[in-house]
């Protein structure tokens, strides 16, 4: 299999354990194992991690995740070096690095920062024994805390970086067509989004702030500009690299052409 450019999203809600609102080690380390497979068969990997402010929860002893923005954002402060020290120490256990990108939307929509961003994109990807995670700058931005914007950015580095493939990895198993019924199965593939947005209902996991239909948003865009997306259950990450190779269970949305 030819060696592609692979943009991973992992969600709050399969970063932390099921039962406390806190970082899972067991979690986390077979996220980066299967990245660190990724990058042994050849593929590009880029990591967009959520997850800030839940891992400044147990730090700063709040039981629950707080609604103001300004605790949000100082949980994140600190809940993102608690982040990245796991990422290093899982990383290093495969030879890997790990690179922070802390960054805010302007940095790809402003059309001088942008090209910058692309740029050092590429050349921590010249590395192999480094792995870019990516996440929004919390502390400083706003309006990722307000709207959960993650799936957008992961989107948005999808396109931008010319990505092949976005796997979104989240608490579902994909996009159910009734979440009463789990039991069906996500929908297999997805042409057209609009068509099945109706699916997406309002409920979230308990740290999570996009929802999924956050999700199909940022899908939406991504498959638009060219990039194959995945939703695919985060508990299951052994099943990423099979993901990759076309099996699997996820939901898939095959990309447009690229104009
Ligand atoms: N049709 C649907 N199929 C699957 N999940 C759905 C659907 N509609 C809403 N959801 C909710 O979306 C959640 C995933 O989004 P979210 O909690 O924001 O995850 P993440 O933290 O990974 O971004 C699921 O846990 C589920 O509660
Ligand atoms: N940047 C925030 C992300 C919150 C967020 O988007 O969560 P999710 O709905 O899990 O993607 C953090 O790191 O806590």
């Amino acid at each position: 299999m030819s060696p592609k450019r692979i943009v991973l999203k992992f969600g709050s809600g399969i970063l932390t354990r099921k039962d406390a609102p806190e970082p899972d080690p067991v979690q986390l380390r077979k996220l980066v194992e299967a990245v660190a497979l990724l990058r042994r068969a050849g593929h590009s990997v880029v990591v967009v991690s959520s997850g800030a402010v839940a891992s400044g929860l147990k730090p700063l002893e709040f039981k629950q995740r707080p609604t103001d923005v300004t605790t949000l954002q100082a949980l994140a402060a600190v809940g993102q070096t608690h982040l990245m020290h796991a990422y290093e120490s899982l990383l290093r256990d495969h030879g890997l690095h790990v690179a922070q990108l802390l960054v805010t939307h302007e940095d790809f929509e402003n059309e001088d920062r942008a090209p910058r961003v692309k740029a050092v994109l590429d050349r921590l990807i010249e590395f192999t024994q480094v792995v870019p995670v990516i996440n929004e700058n919390d502390s400083v931005a706003i309006e990722e805390l307000r709207y959960g914007d993650n799936d957008k950015l992961s989107s948005r580095v999808a396109r931008f970086w010319g990505a092949d493939v976005l796997i979104l990895l989240t608490s579902a198993p994909g996009l159910l067509r009734d979440m009463k019924k789990p039991e069906e199965g996500p929908i297999p593939v997805v042409a057209d989004v609009d068509e099945v947005i109706h699916h997406a209902e309002e409920e979230k996991s308990a740290l999570g702030t996009g929802g999924m239909i956050s999700k199909l948003r940022a899908v939406q865009d991504a498959v638009h500009g060219g990039v194959e997306c995945i939703i695919a259950s985060g508990r299951h990450a052994e099943q990423i690299p099979s993901l990759i190779d076309g099996h699997g269970i996820c939901t898939r949305f095959p990309a447009a052409a690229r104009s």
